[in-house]
C-alpha cells in the first residue's frame, strides 16, 4: 500500500485518422492531447473503500469484507486475457445495486471501477482500503478519450497500491513515468477497463492514453513516433452526447450488412493513416505552410469515409461547413455520431483566422479551445508538483 498515498494522471488524445477502422484491423494515429484525468488514492481509515467521481456524479463506498466476499466468488472470472463475461458483468451491476440494462456514464464508470479493483487485488494483493476521487480536465463522452484517461489512471493508481510497479518519484521530483515494463501492465489492465465501457475497445485509446506523445497503433501493436511536429489543432466540442459503445456496434453491424462496401472504406481510411504518418515522419518539428495541404486533403477524405461507415452527425457537418467557410480543414474525432471535432491550423493561420472562426463556432452553441498535442502519458505526481485548481478540484471533489 502507498503509505502516504497517490496521485496519479493521463492524457486525453485525439485520433488524427483510422477512428473505427481501428476496432477492424487498420492502423490509426493518434495524439495525446493537453488536457489531463487526475486520480487521488488516500489510505482509508476502517475498513472501506470510497470512491468519489464528480465527472459523472458518484460517491459511493463498500466496506472490505463484502468486496472480498464479491472477489472470492468471482475469482476463476478475472482473466486479464479474456473480456470481462457477461456473467461477471451481471454479478457487478447486482452487487452495486445497477440496474442490467444500464449504460449510463455513472453506472458504467463503477462497474469499471469495481472490475478493475477487485480484478487486480485478486492477482497481486488486496482491496485497498482507500477513498479514491477521480477529477477530469476532459469532457466525458466527447471523443478525446476520456473513458481510457479513466482507465489508465485507474491501473496505474490500482496496480501501484498492490505493489505490482514500483513508485519511480525519486526524492526532490515532482513528477515521474513508469518504466516500459510497467506501462505495458498499466496499459494491459487499462484496456480491461475499457472493455468495461466500451464493450470492444481496439486499445488505441488506452496505450496513447499510456505513453503519451504520437503513436500508430494497429492490432495491438504500438510504434511511438519519433517526434511530434508541433501540429497546431482547434478542438470543438459539439456537446452532442453519444456513446462509444453504440457507434462502435453500429459500425460492425454495417460491415456484416455490407462487407463490400464497407471493408474498401476501411482499408482506404487505412491508407490514409498510413499516408498521414509518413507526411508527419518527413515534418520539421516546426512545420511551415506547404506540408499542410496534404493533411487538409487526407482531413477531407476521412471525414467523408467517417460519414459513410454511419458516424457521422449533422452537428459534425456543420463543425464542417463552418470552418470551411474560413478556409480550414476538419474531422470528427473519436467514436463520432456527436462530440468533438478536430481543425487543422496552419502556421500561418492568423490569429484573427482563428478568432473568427472560432466566434462562428460558438454562434452554432459548440465549445472550442486550441490545445498542445504530444503530452506524456501516464504520470505519478509529488502532492506539491500539483497546480492550485487540481488540489483544489481533488480535495473538494
Ligand atoms: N473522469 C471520469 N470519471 C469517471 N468516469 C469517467 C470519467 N471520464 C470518463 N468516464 C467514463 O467513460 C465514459 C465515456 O467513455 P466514451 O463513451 O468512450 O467517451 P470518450 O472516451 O470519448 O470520452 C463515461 O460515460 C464514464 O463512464
Ligand atoms: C471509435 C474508436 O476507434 C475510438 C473511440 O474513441 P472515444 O471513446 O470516442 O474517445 C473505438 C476504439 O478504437 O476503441
Ligand atoms: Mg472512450
Amino acid at each position: 500500500m502507498a503509505e502516504r498515498g497517490l496521485v496519479v494522471s493521463a492524457p486525453g488524445k485525439v485520433i488524427l485518422h483510422g477512428e473505427h477502422a481501428v476496432v477492424h484491423g487498420k492502423a490509426a494515429l493518434a495524439v495525446a492531447l493537453g488536457l489531463r484525468t487526475f486520480l487521488c488514492l488516500r489510505p482509508g481509515g476502517e475498513e472501506r473503500l470510497r470512491v468519489r467521481l464528480p465527472g459523472v456524479g458518484v460517491l459511493r463506498s463498500w466496506d472490505l469484507p463484502g468486496l472480498r466476499a464479491l472477489r472470492g466468488r468471482l475469482e476463476a472470472d478475472f482473466d486479464e486475457s479474456k473480456p470481462p463475461s457477461a456473467e461477471l458483468l451481471e454479478a457487478l451491476k447486482e452487487f452495486a445495486g445497477i440496474p442490467a440494462e444500464a449504460s449510463a456514464p455513472d453506472s458504467l464508470a463503477i462497474l469499471a471501477f469495481l472490475y478493475m479493483c477487485l480484478a487486480i487485488s485478486a492477482k497481486y494483493g488486496d482491496v485497498p482500503s482507500a477513498d479514491i476521487v477521480v477529477w477530469s480536465e476532459l469532457p466525458t463522452g466527447a471523443g478525446l478519450g476520456s473513458s481510457a484517461a479513466y482507465a489508465v489512471c485507474l491501473a496505474a493508481a490500482l496496480l501501484r497500491t498492490c505493489g505490482a510497479i514500483s513508485c519511480p518519484l525519486k526524492d526532490g521530483e515532482t513528477t515521474a513515468r513508469w518504466t516500459e515494463e510497467e506501462m505495458t501492465l498499466i496499459n494491459s489492465w487499462a484496456f480491461q477497463g475499457e472493455r468495461v465501457i466500451h464493450g470492444n475497445p481496439s486499445g488505441v485509446d488506452n496505450a496513447v492514453a499510456t505513453w503519451g506523445g504520437a503513436l500508430r497503433y494497429q492490432s495491438g501493436k504500438i510504434k511511438s513516433l519519433k517526434r511530434v511536429p508541433t501540429l497546431r489543432i482547434l478542438l470543438t466540442n459539439t456537446k452532442v452526447p453519444r456513446s462509444t459503445k453504440v457507434l462502435v456496434v453500429g459500425v460492425k453491424e454495417k460491415i456484416l450488412k455490407f462487407p463490400a462496401i464497407m471493408n474498401p472504406v476501411l482499408d482506404s481510411i487505412d491508407a490514409i493513416s498510413q499516408e498521414c504518418q509518413s507526411v508527419l515522419e518527413a515534418m520539421p518539428a516546426n512545420p511551415s505552410p506547404e506540408y499542410y495541404p496534404v493533411l487538409e486533403e487526407l482531413f477531407d477524405i476521412n471525414q467523408h469515409h467517417l460519414n459513410v461507415i454511419g458516424v457521422g452527425h449533422p452537428s459534425l457537418d456543420r463543425l464542417c461547413r463552418v470552418t470551411a467557410s474560413h478556409g480550414l480543414h476538419s474531422k470528427l474525432t473519436g467514436a463520432g455520431g456527436g462530440g468533438c471535432g478536430i481543425t487543422l491550423l496552419r502556421p500561418d493561420t492568423t490569429l484573427l483566422a482563428v478568432e473568427a472562426a472560432k466566434r462562428d463556432l460558438c454562434a452554432c452553441g459548440f465549445e472550442c479551445w486550441e490545445t498542445d498535442i504530444g503530452a506524456p502519458g501516464v504520470t505519478l505526481h509529488s502532492s506539491s508538483s500539483l497546480n492550485a485548481q487540481v488540489l483544489h478540484a481533488l480535495s473538494e471533489s
